[in-house]
């Protein structure tokens, strides 16, 4: 039976099954993630990260072209690939610089399926630049268990999807039960990840805003922390608090705290990452 040795690693309890695929050997079925990624039969993930490099495999010929050495090939706890991870970016130089495969002190370039991102260290662990974001116009209504009404959300692109509903108290936000899916309406085609917030009161202290978290996971379920909602959420809090609101966050989540700047355009992304045992699976 074929084994396959991985590291498990996590940024503020989201955490992932990383291995090592440099030649582009090991491109596993969704079947095969989604056993790794089971609880209670695998190793037990919100995801999985393939750490091979870009020249190795189509999906990084940009990245490679452009000189990113390494590829994040990311897939959700259900096997469905997903453009980006934020949380995982982290986990991912922790690993290759961990590891010796890279060094991060000139700046990481790594390939994802949402373009080359660069990581550098910073005070809270690593930041990554998750570069430009988009802010829908239209309103997406979302239904969740816990909530007796459809609430509007937005839509915002940090490379992968999410919308982001506001919601008025912190007992609003504990009452939510994310074992359901939320219902978007209109669904978005590619589905998204769906992110709840409780602005800080005041929102603002020392030019730094403040929000509280949950989130539903696409391809996954709830999650202790999800790096780009975490980005989604402050962009749209920022949105919504208008020209006066700051460029710098810090976000609860139920997995710690993390880091947002928006600066020159692009999006910012800071926290820690842990690698915290290795191990050898039978892969299905
Ligand atoms: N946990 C991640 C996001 C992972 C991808 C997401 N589930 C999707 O399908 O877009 C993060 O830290 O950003």
């Amino acid at each position: 039976m074929e084994t396959l040795p991985f590291t498990k690693g996590h940024g503020t309890g989201n955490d992932f099954v990383v291995f090592a695929d440099p030649d582009g050997e090991l491109d596993l079925s969704d079947a095969q993630v989604a056993a790794l990624c089971d609880r209670h039969f695998g190793v037990g993930a919100d995801g999985l990260l393939r750490v091979v490099r870009s020249a190795a495999i189509d999906e990084g010929r940009e990245a490679a072209a452009s000189g990113a050495e390494w590829f994040m090939d990311y897939r959700n706890a259900d096997g469905s690939k997903a453009e980006m991870c934020g949380n995982g970016t982290r986990v991912f130089a922790r690993y290759l610089t961990d590891t010796g495969l890279a060094s991060i002190e000139a700046g990481l370039r790594i390939g994802t399926r949402a373009g080359v991102k660069t990581l550098t260290r910073s005070d809270r662990g690593f930041e990554v630049d998750l570069g430009v974001f988009a802010v829908e116009p239209d309103e997406t209504l979302v239904r969740a268990k816990g909530l007796p009404v459809a609430r509007p959300g937005v839509g915002i692109d940090v490379g992968n999807p999410h919308v982001v509903v506001a919601l008025s108290s912190e007992t609003e936000l504990d009452g939510l039960d994310l074992a359901y899916q939320p219902v978007l309406e209109p669904a978005p085609r590619h589905g998204a990840n769906v992110e709840f917030v409780v602005p800080a009161d005041p929102l603002v202290r020392d030019g730094v805003g403040a929000i509280r978290l949950r989130v539903f996971e696409r391809g996954v379920g709830e999650t202790l922390s999800c790096g780009t909602g975490v980005a989604a959420a402050a962009l749209a809090v920022r949105h919504w608090a208008g020209p006066a609101a700051p460029d710098v966050w810090g976000v609860d989540t139920p997995g710690g705290t993390l880091g947002v700047r928006v600066a020159d355009g692009h999006v910012f992304l800071s926290g820690p990452a842990s690698l915290v045992f290795t191990g050898e699976v039978a892969l299905a």
